[in-house]
């Protein structure tokens, strides 16, 4: 991996992205780049567009009906909505992880393997040998390792939330969205969802929700201010922080409201 201090190029990038629900506007021309082997924290108070943001970058949204976008959004410098381009293929590309942990009511190995047995896989030693890897990525896999035909919905909730990433990372993405993946954990699995970020961000890029200010600072490179459906402000974690160039920037993560 390269040092944080060199500048990644950017693994996704929003140009002049605006997002309606309907009428409503929900995000309004917001570029951005999303750096590689980088966590890119979204920021802001409750409605800003945040989650929107996020769902724009696999498509999510396609799936609200009504929502429709202008401008454009890329994935190593091709257009997501290219005519060409495979929907399906593209959230494979960039998975994502959502508030609440939704694990299927299926054993712990099923949900795992779910999207290689929807992808073809069939081969089990292959399979057995892509959950491990995935339990293993999710830091999840000394914790059940001796249970894996046991119910999923027997786990905590910070495990079931460590599966879900698991299921994100069996079938291989480049990119993970999280939106507040830790917002329904206490503070011990909140910090073992934290320490995995920054142990994933090696070999995934990053975007992520969160309404917890401190966890922002402690777990992204670079943080994205989102106030009103627009882009305030994006800079490194530390400036936006400690050295906001914008008052709105500054009022949010003092905690002046929010
Ligand atoms: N499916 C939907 N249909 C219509 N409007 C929506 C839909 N989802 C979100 N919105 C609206 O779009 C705006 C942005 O919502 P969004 O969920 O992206 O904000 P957010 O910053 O993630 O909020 P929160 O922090 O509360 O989750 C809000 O005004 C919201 O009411």
């Amino acid at each position: 991996m390269p040092p944080t201090s060199a500048t990644p190029r950017n693994k996704m990038e929003s140009r002049e992205l605006t997002l309606r629900y309907g009428s409503k506007v929900a995000i309004h021309q917001v570029s951005l780049g999303i750096p590689e082997h980088r966590v890119t924290a979204l920021i802001g108070p409750s409605g800003c567009g945040k989650s929107t943001f996020l769902r724009s970058l696999n498509r999510m949204n396609d799936l609200i009906s009504g929502a429709s976008h202008e401008g454009s959004v890329y994935l190593d410098g091709r257009s997501i909505h290219d005519r060409a381009l495979d929907v399906v293929d593209l959230r494979r590309r960039v998975g994502m992880v959502f508030q609440k942990s939704n694990p299927f009511p299926k054993s712990i190995f099923e949900n795992v393997a779910y999207g290689l047995r929807v992808g073809g896989l069939k081969d089990k030693a292959k399979l057995q040998a892509r959950v491990e890897k995935s339990l293993r990525g999710a830091a999840l896999w000394d914790e059940v390792k001796d249970r894996l035909d046991e119910s999923a919905l027997g786990l905590s909730g910070g495990q079931q939330q460590r599966l879900c990433i698991a299921r994100a990372l069996a079938v291989e993405p480049e990119v993970l969205l999280m939106d507040e993946p830790a917002s329904a954990l206490d503070p011990i699995a909140t910090a073992k969802i934290e320490e995995l970020i920054h142990e994933l961000k090696s070999t995934y890029t990053i975007a992520i929700v969160t309404h917890n200010m401190q966890q922002a600072a402690r777990v992204s490179d670079q943080t994205a201010f989102f106030y009103m459906g627009e882009l305030v402000e994006c800079g490194p974690t530390e400036q936006i922080f400690t050295n906001p160039r914008e008052k709105r920037t500054e009022d949010y993560v003092t905690g002046k409201f929010g």
